[in-house]
């Protein structure tokens, strides 16, 4: 029997929940094996995200409205009651009872004997709909309400004080779609009068001068502009990290942490394609894509391959512009991956700390004498991005931080060192950005 949009949908958020996958990769699973038409698509989509970016939320209002706990409730059935309840709370474009009708026949559909319950709960919550939550603590309405764990709640307002509410608001914010125009093929005022001709909604990003966001029109991937490698999908904020390492001296560029490669991409198009660039990360599904990337780009200066980056390679040492990228929390790209909110552990945290602390320490002497070492992460934790470089500055007296070329911009924190920090919002993940030069001693 063939799959509704809510049948999906559950289905997704039970392979994000309780089997750790991605909610990107778990919809374009649902999607490409369902023939689903466009507007149930979009139905799939502002579900999965809708409920898991409320999910604490929806958890509390749920809790108030059953008399069970609500790990006793079956694992779809607990999921056809959050998108409910997602649906009657925060869409009016569908009226309350069609949602229930729609839960109950799903109910009836996966767990028959369940469908009553549902039909209960949905009914009540409907009765008792402005019956205010209440709090014990404000740490747990802003948990709630914005629906973050506790312990990030708190990580935010220990680390970011009086902007961890505004972290907390603009990394629940709808993610704009921006691209990065590929200045080899042409200039993004060009690119970006293609689109307007062509109906697109589009305009050039704020902060970084090789962006274009695209408020509405049609999928830009179908745009021949993107086939023809002119536009690459980047979050703005990542467009800051390869303006901050080139320079026309070095001849030589090590990306190594790199897939799918959209930092080693932007590399390439900054150098005119014509400077030794190396991209290395751990697993060869990652170097096809970074492959995959540089074919559709048309790039040639560009090396991809396999390698550990807390191995040593000899032969490179001392010879660079270097790019770590590393891997991180990534509680700044909460936007477009909700489910970080609830899979990430503080334990996790710290044993990041120690592996980035590891890669600094071998790729620092890749460094050409005179050249950049540039850290960054798309995470918003002091201990992985600040403290990580202080420690490095600390132990490495021949490295110095020098700030980046950037305008100033609210969503920018910039430290006394230089260190940038990108604070969430519509058109920029959170992300870290420390450029480190090596003395000539
Ligand atoms: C933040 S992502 C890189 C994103 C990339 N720079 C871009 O802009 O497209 C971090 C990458 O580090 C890779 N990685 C993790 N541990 C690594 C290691 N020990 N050596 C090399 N790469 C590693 C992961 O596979 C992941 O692709």
């Amino acid at each position: 029997m063939t799959k509704n949009a809510r049948e999906i949908t559950v289905d997704v958020l039970n392979r994000v929940l309780y089997q750790g996958a991605f909610s990107n990769l778990a919809l374009d699973h649902a999607f490409s094996s369902a023939a689903l038409k466009e507007e149930d698509t979009g139905l799939v989509t502002e579900l999965t995200y809708g409920t898991l970016k409320h999910l604490l939320t929806l958890n509390k209002i749920l809790e108030a409205n059953v008399s069970l706990p609500l790990k006793k409730i079956e694992r779809s059935v607990l999921n056809i009651l959050r998108i409910s309840i997602y649906q009657m709370t925060y869409l009016d474009r569908i009226p309350p009872y069609a949602v229930i009708n729609e839960a109950v026949n799903l109910t009836k559909k996966l767990a028959p004997k369940a469908s009553g319950f549902v039909n209960g709960v949905l009914r009540g919550y409907l009765r008792h709909k402005d019956v205010p939550l209440t709090y014990a603590s404000l740490e747990e309405e802003l948990s709630v309400s914005y629906s973050f764990p506790l312990w990030m709640v708190k990580l935010f307002q220990e680390q970011y004080g009086e902007e961890a509410q505004a972290i907390l608001a603009g990394l629940n914010e709808r993610p704009a779609i921006t691209y990065r125009v590929n200045t080899l093929k042409m200039t993004r005022e060009e690119a970006l009068d293609i689109l307007l001709k062509e109906g697109y909604n589009a305009t050039p990003t704020k902060i970084s001068p090789y962006g274009i966001e695209v408020l509405g029109g049609r999928d830009v991937q179908r745009n021949v502009l993107f086939q023809q490698g002119v536009l690459t999908v980047q979050d703005e904020s990542s467009m800051l990290v390869a303006p901050a390492l080139v320079e026309e001296k070095a001849s030589r560029y090590l990306d190594l942490c790199a897939a799918p490669g959209g930092k080693t991409t932007h590399l390439a198009e900054l150098t005119g394609d014509q400077k030794d660039i190396r991209a290395f990360d751990l697993y060869d599904s990652k170097i096809r894509l970074i492959t995959q990337n540089i074919q559709r780009l048309g790039l040639t200066s560009i090396t991809a391959k396999k390698q550990d980056a807390t191995v040593f390679q000899k032969e490179l040492a001392g010879s660079a512009q270097v790019l770590l990228d590393a891997p991180c929390s990534g509680l700044g790209i909460i936007r477009k991956k909700p489910e970080i909110k609830y899979t990430k552990g503080v334990d996790e945290l710290e044993s990041l700390v120690a592996l980035q602390r590891e890669l600094l320490r071998v790729v620092k002497d890749y460094v050409l004498p005179g050249g950049l070492l540039v850290y960054s992460t798309c995470t918003l934790n002091r201990a992985e991005n600040e403290d990580n470089v202080r420690w490095f500055l600390e132990q490495n007296s021949d490295f110095e931080a020098e700030p980046l070329s950037l305008p100033s911009d609210p969503r920018l924190l910039v430290t006394a060192e230089g260190f940038v920090t990108v604070l969430p919002g519509q058109t920029m993940d959170g992300f870290f950005i420390a450029r480190l030069r090596r003395k000539i001693v």
